[in-house]
């Protein structure tokens, strides 16, 4: 069964509005785990404009599910995952202004770079995800780079989708189905919501794990976060029924 990792960006958007400490990512990633996610991420960025570096050590003994960390391998970035060992980290190329993350690996041109930044994790026994487009051509490149799983970029499909273009799927099963050819896990993620989740589980139903954070947040303004969560965990369960 897919799993689903909650990123608690926006809690920690919301706290930083006030300079304060509320509401509380800790609390917010307990809560979560109550309520039934499978794993908790984050994705610092550089200017710590949501979570903190001293958000992760909070969170770190606290996450007893999956914590996913989620950043470009810069210097501060590689010692932030090293000192803190998450279950996973997730390598995206975004750069220190992106408003969010816009784009996944060229895993040819980098491949030098990603090996030796995975080869690092590995040895630390950190599992390794690589952020990609749905794009075939880059997956055998993400393998040989040692990556354990790759990420669904899942932007464009999100778009489409909400425009009735159920088509834009196929790209993402050619990729999903070549990962697995290749013996990568499979992660994605990038504006999931409660309106495309259960399309996108049912059609690739090999997705170990989604990550999702601007809707989950969004609509538990709405629906409160325990149901939101329990809304997504049913959906994914009908999706593979
Ligand atoms: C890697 C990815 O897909 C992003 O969605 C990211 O995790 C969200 O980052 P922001 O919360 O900074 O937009
Ligand atoms: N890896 C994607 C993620 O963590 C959340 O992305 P979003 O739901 O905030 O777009």
């Amino acid at each position: 069964m897919t799993k689903l990792s909650v990123n608690i960006n926006k809690i920690a958007t919301i706290r930083n509005a006030r300079g304060g400490n509320e509401p509380n990512v800790v609390t917010a990633a307990i809560k979560c785990q109550e309520f039934g996610a499978q794993g908790i991420t984050v994705h610092p960025r550089p200017d710590e404009r949501h979570i903190t570096y001293q958000d992760i050590a909070d969170l770190r003994p606290i996450v007893s599910t999956e914590f996913n960390i989620e950043g470009n391998p810069i210097e501060s970035f590689m010692k932030l995952v090293l000192d803190n060992k998450p279950e996973q980290v997730t390598l995206v190329p975004d750069s220190v202004d992106a408003i969010t993350s816009n784009a996944g690996w060229d895993t040819i041109k980098h491949q030098d770079f990603l090996k030796e930044v995975i080869q690092e994790f590995k040895q630390n026994g950190i599992r390794t995800s690589i952020f990609l487009d749905p794009n075939p051509k880059l997956v055998e490149a993400a393998a040989s780079s040692g990556a354990d799983r790759i990420e669904l970029y899942t932007e464009e499909f999100a778009v489409e989708y909400a425009k009735g273009n159920k088509k834009a799927i196929d790209i993402y099963k050619e990729t999903a189905l070549l990962a697995k050819e290749h013996g990568l896990g499979l992660n994605a993620g990038h504006d999931l919501s409660l309106d495309n989740i259960e399309f996108l589980i049912r059609e690739i139903p090999q997705i170990d794990e989604v990550s999702i954070g601007h809707a989950l947040i969004s609509e538990a303004l709405y629906l409160g976060l325990e149901n939101t969560i329990q809304l997504y965990l049913r959906k994914i369960e009908l999706a593979q029924q």
